[in-house]
């Protein structure tokens, strides 16, 4: 059981602040770094992977620095964003490669193991070039489970995976977890964050934007209010009826063609129009929300 501990952690490249006075606590289960593109995600798990140094702050490991310290790197695996592998080497060399660099006992058993762990042991005398997206995927993940580590950090790992490699990846890391380690995965998709993580860490512009359960997090995207575009048969009836719903605060018309219209209920909102729609016997041609976006999502987030 590992727990890691960020705190007040930053990190500048010359006049970029990648990350900005971050604090965080992740323990065993999976935990998801959401944000968007250049949001200092990879930054942040290089740090805590103790591969780059944090500008100020400290990234501890049940209570060491995580940063030069040989001890704790036999502690964590690292799976990092790099499509770029060894693609002359095979499976099985690429995964033996770093159980020697870890200087892993048994070395032949740990990669046998691993690669066993990540369901690869049919493929893995194959050269990495021949391999898909998914079995690249794994075959880095096995390397980063030579040694057996208790994290596990994983930067996009879900990165240009098909439905079916996603589901699979999805079952690995929901298992390695059940094992007691502490895994953690960035992504900037929702969606893959809520199907796996127990606890999501969102960050935005270097800055923790919000931390919670996925529960806690979907509250404060639906609580906030939203924008639509709402097309009907009479748009001008429809937002006088509209005005009058306690989910809504305001509706314009937009050129005289749609509605624009701003609600703070996402759930009553939409069960409101078309009821609204049917008793009044005006027909729905477009309901649309227009800052559905992650982006907006943590502009929110973050300016609350
Ligand atoms: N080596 C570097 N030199 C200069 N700037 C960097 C370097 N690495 C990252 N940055 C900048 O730091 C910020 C955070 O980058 P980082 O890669 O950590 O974000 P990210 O959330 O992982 O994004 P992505 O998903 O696009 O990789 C970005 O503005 C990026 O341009």
């Amino acid at each position: 059981m590992s727990d890691l501990m960020l705190t007040d952690v930053s990190r500048w490249y010359g006049n970029v602040v990648a990350v900005n006075d971050v604090n965080m606590q992740i323990g065993p289960g999976i935990t998801g770094l959401l944000g968007p593109n250049g949001a200092g995600k990879s930054t942040l798990l290089s740090m805590m992977a103790g591969l780059l140094p944090p500008s100020s702050g400290t990234v501890t490991i049940d209570g060491q620095p995580t940063r030069g310290n040989v001890a704790i790197y036999r502690r964590i695996g690292l799976v990092p964003v790099q499509e770029s592998l060894y693609d002359f080497l095979t499976g099985a060399q690429f995964v033996r490669l770093n159980a020697d660099l870890q200087r892993v006992i048994q070395p032949d058993k740990a990669t046998e193991r691993a690669i066993g762990l990540v369901d690869m042991a049919g493929a893995a005398s194959r050269k990495i070039s021949t391999y898909s997206k998914g079995m690249k995927q794994r075959i880095k993940v096995a390397s980063a489970l030579v040694h057996d580590p208790e994290v596990l950090l994983l930067d996009e790992p879900f990165n240009g995976m098909d439905p079916i490699q996603r589901r699979h990846m999805m079952g690995l890391l929901t298992h390695f977890a059940a094992q007691g380690r502490t895994i953690v995965f960035s992504s900037h998709i929702l969606e893959e964050v809520e199907q796996i993580a127990r606890q999501v860490e969102v960050v935005v512009a270097g800055r923790h934007a919000a931390s919670g359960d996925f529960a806690a997090i979907r509250r404060l995207m639906t609580d906030r209010p939203n924008q639509y575009v709402v097309r009907s048969s009479d748009d001008r009836r429809l937002a006088t009826l509209l005005v009058a719903e306690p989910s809504v605060r305001g509706v314009r018309l937009r050129g005289g063609k749609a509605l624009e219209v701003e609600a703070d209920d996402f759930g009553a909102f939409t069960h409101a129009v078309p009821k609204l729609a049917q008793e009044n016997g005006i027909r729905i041609l477009e309901l649309t929300p227009t800052d559905e976006s992650l982006e907006s999502v943590f502009s929110y987030l973050v300016n609350s």
